[in-house]
C-alpha cells in the first residue's frame, strides 16, 4: 500500500511510478531515428491483448520516484525526452514538463489518450485504441496519429480516427508486432493507394535496442 504523503505527491506530479528511463534511439513514427531519453511510467487499464509492455500496466509494481530525479537524469543525456508507459496520461504530467521545458528539453509524448491530456508538449503520437477510445479534446492537438493495424478491421478504424485529427497531423499505420508479416503487404498496399499515410515499423526491434 502507497502512503498518504506519497499518493498527495503522485496526485500533484511531483513523484511518478516510474517503470524505466533509458536513452536510445526514437524507433517509431515521425521521428525515428532521433535520440531521446525515454521515461516509462507504469499503469495502464486500456487493455491491448497485443500490448508490447504488459509489465507496465500494474502500477504498484513501479516505484513511486521523485520527477525532480527523473528530470536530472533527462538533462544529463538528450535534449529530447518521450514520455510513455504504461498510459502515461493516467498521471498529472504537468510538473515534469514545467521541469523539462525550465531546461529547454524537447517533450514528446506517446499516448492512448484514453485519459485527461496534462502537461505542455512540443510533440504529441496519438495511438487510439477500440477498447478505450481517446478523449475528444486531444484531436485537435495531435501532431502525428499512429495506428496499429493487427487485423483488416483497424483501416477502418484509422480512417474514422484520422477524420477527427488536424489538417497538419501526420498519419501513421504501424504493423502490430506478431502479426507483422500477415498486415505488412496489406499496410505497404494501403499506403500506396492512401498516399497521405505513411508505414511506421518498430525500427528499434530490428536494431535490438530498447
Ligand atoms: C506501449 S505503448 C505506451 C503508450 C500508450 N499506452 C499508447 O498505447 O500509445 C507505445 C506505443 O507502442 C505501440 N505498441 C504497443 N504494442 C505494440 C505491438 N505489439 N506492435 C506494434 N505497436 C505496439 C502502441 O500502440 C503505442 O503507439
Ligand atoms: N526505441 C524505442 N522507440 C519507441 N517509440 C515508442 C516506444 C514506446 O514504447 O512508447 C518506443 C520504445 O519502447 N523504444
Ligand atoms: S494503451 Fe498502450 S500501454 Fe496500454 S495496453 Fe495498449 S499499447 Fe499497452
Ligand atoms: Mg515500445
Amino acid at each position: 500500500m502507497i502512503n498518504e504523503e506519497i499518493q498527495k505527491q503522485i496526485s500533484k506530479g511531483k513523484m511518478l511510478p516510474l517503470m524505466e528511463e533509458f536513452y536510445t534511439i526514437q524507433g517509431e513514427g515521425f521521428h525515428t531515428g532521433k535520440a531521446a531519453y525515454f521515461i516509462r511510467i507504469g499503469g495502464c487499464d486500456v487493455g491491448c491483448h497485443w500490448c508490447d509492455v504488459k509489465e507496465s500496466w500494474n502500477a504498484n509494481l513501479h516505484p513511486p520516484t521523485n520527477t525532480d530525479n527523473i528530470v536530472n537524469n533527462v538533462i544529463k543525456y538528450a535534449n529530447t525526452v518521450v514520455v510513455t508507459g504504461g498510459e502515461p496520461l493516467m498521471w498529472s504530467l504537468d510538473f515534469i514538463t514545467s521541469q523539462l521545458k525550465k531546461n529547454n528539453i524537447r517533450t514528446h509524448i506517446e499516448t492512448s489518450g484514453a485519459y485527461q491530456l496534462s502537461g505542455e508538449w512540443d510533440w504529441i503520437c496519438l495511438s487510439p485504441k477500440k477498447t478505450k477510445l481517446p478523449l475528444e479534446p486531444i484531436y485537435l492537438k495531435t501532431n502525428e496519429l499512429k495506428v496499429i493495424i493487427y487485423n483488416k478491421n483497424d483501416f477502418k478504424f484509422a480512417v474514422e480516427q484520422a477524420s477527427k485529427v488536424s489538417d497538419t497531423c501526420e498519419l501513421y499505420l504501424q504493423p502490430e508486432w506478431s502479426n507483422k508479416e500477415k498486415m505488412t503487404p496489406l499496410i505497404v498496399d494501403f499506403v500506396m493507394k492512401n498516399p497521405q499515410w505513411k508505414i511506421s515499423l518498430q525500427t528499434h526491434k530490428y536494431l535490438n535496442i530498447p
